[in-house]
């Protein structure tokens, strides 16, 4: 393949003897991934029913190559949210951070959204997910990820981080920042990386990155954990970030990554020789089987005096008397907790929040649908965080069955049950919503999610 002559000079320097090693991999065939939703399925339960072969990525316990020509994207699974597709490579900075349940955890640069959905997972629908991208348009996707994999627990925000940084001083658990990067490490699996390095390479990134990263430190809790990751091999965009940072920041240190599974160390003589460098990880694509990527775990210290802040509970919305109707009428379970209302839309909150005046938020927390004129209209994001049970009318479909592909493109079924909002499924997961009327099931599919052949 194509590789810009500055960026092979520039590697052969820093690689030598290895280059060669390098350089071979590009005409290797590139890895493909998916990550089982244990949101919604056991990965015992998903291998008895996946149609895909699968192999275990090393680092990643949901983590599977599938092999080239299956197409998993064009699967009612897909729909039904049971697996998000992944480079395998970019399952490892989520696995290293290690979100547990409880944790409140800010993904910074975040669309579209893999890792914010792994750490949801991770965080089993407890503790918060405050998930954050800059650019409008890829938040779409963030958005659209957050739904289908069921994630109740995310607030979804479209800011600049030296404006979110006021808002949570001292609140996180943990912190990722998969930064905006030249993006070296990608030019196997998509040859369009090579003509936007040429636009735009370390020397662009590089002051962006020292920015966001910049803006972390005080929004992480004493003890408290960040990674920093990119998927690029340029020092300047790696370990020198974090040597300028750590040099910044004397309340920090480096944690060391375990250097198993093939990941190698971080390269202190590419960063004028701070040994703790080593701590850091590197993924080469010639010694796994996945991707370029760099790895950075920091730790900020205990001896820090916490800044006091409230994090008051807004007060309870008075609920409408349509949404309880709707719940009474259509759901077998009790929606409970901090609801809250932004122009007509409904959400059930997560707990622990501080109050957001002032933020650009597009979701905090389960968006469970909207009031329009005397009734309650249920979102797409309800049907994909509930389960088969919690419907009161279900039509379940085999994954073979035609109805399934005439739902996912937005058709009318010509079904006939009973009267009122009926969850659609495939073998017992939910795909979204539709209103039986008579012999038909309305279909209430999201039209900019719908199949195309
Ligand atoms: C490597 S991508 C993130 C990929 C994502 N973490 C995932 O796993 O799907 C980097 C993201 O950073 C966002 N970004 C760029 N500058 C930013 C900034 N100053 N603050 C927050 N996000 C930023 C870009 O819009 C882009 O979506």
């Amino acid at each position: 393949m194509y590789l810009p002559e500055k960026f092979i000079h520039k590697m052969q320097m820093l690689l030598g003897s290895e280059f060669q090693l390098f350089l071979d991999s590009y005409d290797d065939e590139r890895f493909q991934g998916l990550r089982v939703n244990t949101l919604k399925i056991s990965v015992e339960d998903f291998k008895k029913i996946s149609p895909f072969k699968l192999r275990q990525i090393p680092w990643c316990k949901n983590g599977f190559y599938f092999e080239e020509g299956q197409r998993p994207a064009k699967h009612p699974y897909y729909h039904a949210g049971l697996y998000y597709i992944q480079e395998p490579s970019a399952m490892a900075p989520v696995e290293i951070l290690n979100p547990t349940p409880k944790d409140y955890v800010l993904d910074l640069c975040a669309a579209p959204g893999g890792k914010s959905v792994q750490i949801a997972t991770k965080l089993m629908g407890e503790g918060v997910l405050v998930t954050n991208d800059i650019n409008m348009n890829r938040v779409k996707a963030l958005i659209k990820n957050i739904e289908l994999f069921g994630v109740k627990n995310a607030v979804v925000t479209n800011e600049r981080p030296e404006k979110i940084r006021k808002y949570f001083l001292s609140y996180f658990d943990k912190i990722l920042v998969d930064a905006p990067c030249s993006g070296e490490g990608m030019f196997r699996k998509d040859s369009s990386m090579v003509k936007s390095w040429e636009k735009h390479d370390e020397t662009y990134y590089a002051p962006i990155q020292k920015q966001i990263l910049g803006n972390t430190d005080d929004m992480l809790k004493e003890g408290g954990r960040l990674l920093y990751s990119t998927c690029t091999f340029s020092p300047e965009e790696n370990e020198c970030i974090i040597k300028n940072f750590i040099d910044n920041h004397e309340n920090f240190r480096i944690v060391d990554i375990p250097k198993n599974n093939g990941l190698s160390k971080g390269m202190p003589k590419w960063a004028n020789g701070e040994e703790n460098l080593e701590r850091c990880a590197r993924l080469w694509p010639h010694k796994i089987e996945g991707e370029g990527h760099f790895l950075a775990l920091l730790e900020k210290d205990l001896e820090e005096k916490d800044n006091v802040v409230n994090f008051e509970k807004n007060s309870e919305v008075k609920l409408h008397k349509e949404f309880c109707e709707f719940v009474k009428e259509n759901l077998n379970i009790l929606l409970e907790g901090k609801f809250e209302i932004y122009s007509n839309n409904l959400y059930l909150a997560p707990k622990g929040l501080p109050i957001l005046k002032g933020l650009k938020i597009l979701r905090t927390g389960w968006f469970l649908g909207t009031f329009k004129k005397n009734r309650f209209e249920p979102s797409h994001a309800l049907a994909m965080g509930l389960t088969f049970k919690d419907a009161k009318r279900t039509v379940n479909f085999h994954r073979d069955d035609p109805n399934v592909i005439k739902y996912l493109k937005g058709e009318t079924l010509n079904i006939s049950g009973e009267k009122g909002w009926t969850l659609i499924c495939v073998d017992g997961f939910p795909l979204g919503w539709a209103k039986q009327t008579g012999n038909m099931l309305k279909n209430y599919y999201p039209p900019a999610w719908r199949w195309i052949d």
